[in-house]
């Protein structure tokens, strides 16, 4: 007996919702007992979940709403990547991942590169190149592989799993043939002269550093991820929290801005505190991938005009990066804008040249209550990136407290 009642008693401490059981309970009475802590559990779950619920819609309603709209490639998913590395838990999540996604943006350059050479008619520099040359040729049957593989590469960033090693696999196996023939004399020459041969403007980066990404214990660095390419397919969302400004949550939506992805972006256009929106200055020169009638300078003012004129965005802010701006000043000592822009008549140089495309673009705005604020932007660089970051951040704010009615 003794002993049923201290198992009893050591039972009961164990249950916090059962501090005191009656004695001489009935089996009827246990029962219903047992019954009514059922539901005053179920009870306190639910208003457990509700508070959480209101919590969250709190925190929503306190968060700043942020779109980063523009073209492909003005580095949209690069913002976002300084973003992680500025205010997130840095590039961790996707750091192995993006190894695959470096061996084929260097696969995709050379195969330009070597493109470009079969179609201008011009024989490698050096014969012995000639076996590198046909080696790498026979990609061309995998091409369509190696695209498809890209978009599984982007799907396998979001869901982590995904052991396709495909392009890592065909890079490992080439390596040896891109460095041969990235220092051929006239694969260099080709890189010289095409601004419009599909080569993407980190082309070079990645040529430069082959050796180190064939590496079997390869793991790519901050700046190999910020200067990988992966186009962005549909929208994704970005929270982050910068703790001492008001507000202190930042849902960002990161968009594809190639043009068969415009579609998807109206759904997320309610309720935007801020736009950001990415052009590439550098581009005046280039056509869409899409489209090689369009010139993509003039395909960003023309979305610029759509994004800026849109009857949801009367009243929102819009901060204009115009953006690679470090491609810009190379360009120029080589390139003429009038030669793409009839009626730019000013000097070749920076200053000139960035205040035209700046007055371009402010030109499209037909709301003259509307804040258009402009930075000029060097994307993959984290430390003029933390400035704009910042001052952003600013931005944000203030347009926070004009709205509370503060200032
Ligand atoms: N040199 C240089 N490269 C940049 C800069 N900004 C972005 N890039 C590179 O440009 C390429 C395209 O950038 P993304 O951020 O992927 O472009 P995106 O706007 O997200 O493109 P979509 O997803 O197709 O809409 C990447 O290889 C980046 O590393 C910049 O300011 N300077
Ligand atoms: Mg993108």
């Amino acid at each position: 007996m003794a002993s049923s009642a201290r198992s009893m008693a050591m039972s009961d401490l164990g249950d916090p919702f059962n501090p005191y059981i009656p004695p001489n309970e009935t089996p009827e009475e246990k029962k219903r007992r047992i019954q009514r802590e059922k539901e005053a559990k179920k009870h306190s779950e639910a208003i457990d979940r509700q508070l959480k619920a209101e919590k969250e819609e709190m925190e929503k309603t306190k968060s700043a709403k942020l779109l980063l709209l523009g073209s492909s490639e003005s580095g949209k998913t690069t913002v976002l990547k300084q973003l992680k590395i500025i205010h997130g838990n840095g590039l961790e999540e996707e750091r192995r991942q993006y190894a695959r996604i470096v061996h084929l943006n260097v696969l995709t350059a050379m195969k330009a590169l070597t493109s470009e050479l079969e179609s201008s008619g011009n024989s490698l520099d050096d014969p012995k190149n000639e076996e590198h040359l046909e080696k790498f040729q026979m990609l061309t049957t995998i091409k369509v592989t190696l695209n498809r593989n890209s978009l599984t590469v982007q799907a396998a960033i979001r869901d982590k799993k995904s052991d396709d090693d495909t392009a890592s696999e065909t890079f490992r196996e080439h390596s040896e043939s891109i460095q041969a023939l990235w220092s051929d004399a006239a694969i260099r020459k080709c890189f010289e002269k095409a601004s419009n041969i599909g080569l993407q403007d980190s082309a070079k980066y990645f040529l430069d550093h082959v050796e180190r990404f064939a590496q079997p214990d390869y793991v790519p660095t901050d700046d190999d991820i910020l200067q990988a390419r992966v186009r962005t397919i549909g929208v994704t969302e970005h929270e982050f929290r910068i703790k001492g400004s008001d507000p202190e949550i930042f849902r960002i939506f990161d968009v594809g801005g190639h043009r068969s992805q415009r579609q998807y972006w109206a759904p997320y256009f309610d309720d935007v505190n801020a736009i950001i929106f990415m052009a590439a200055v550098s581009a005046f020169d280039q056509v869409l991938e899409e489209d090689s009638d369009v010139n993509r300078m003039r395909d960003s003012l023309q979305l610029f005009d759509t994004i800026c004129n849109h009857p949801l965005f009367i009243n929102t802010s819009i901060i204009l990066f115009l953006n690679k701006i470090d491609i810009l000043k190379k360009k120029i000592q080589k390139v003429k804008v009038k030669d793409y822009f009839e009626e730019y008549k000013g000097a070749n140089d920076f200053q000139s040249v960035t205040k035209f495309f700046q007055r371009q673009f402010l030109a499209k705005n037909s709301n003259t209550e509307k804040h258009i604020y402009v930075h000029f932007t060097h994307a993959t660089d984290t430390k003029q990136m933390r400035v704009i970051v910042a001052s952003v951040n600013d931005i944000v704010q203030r347009m926070n407290l004009k709205a509370s009615g503060l200032i």
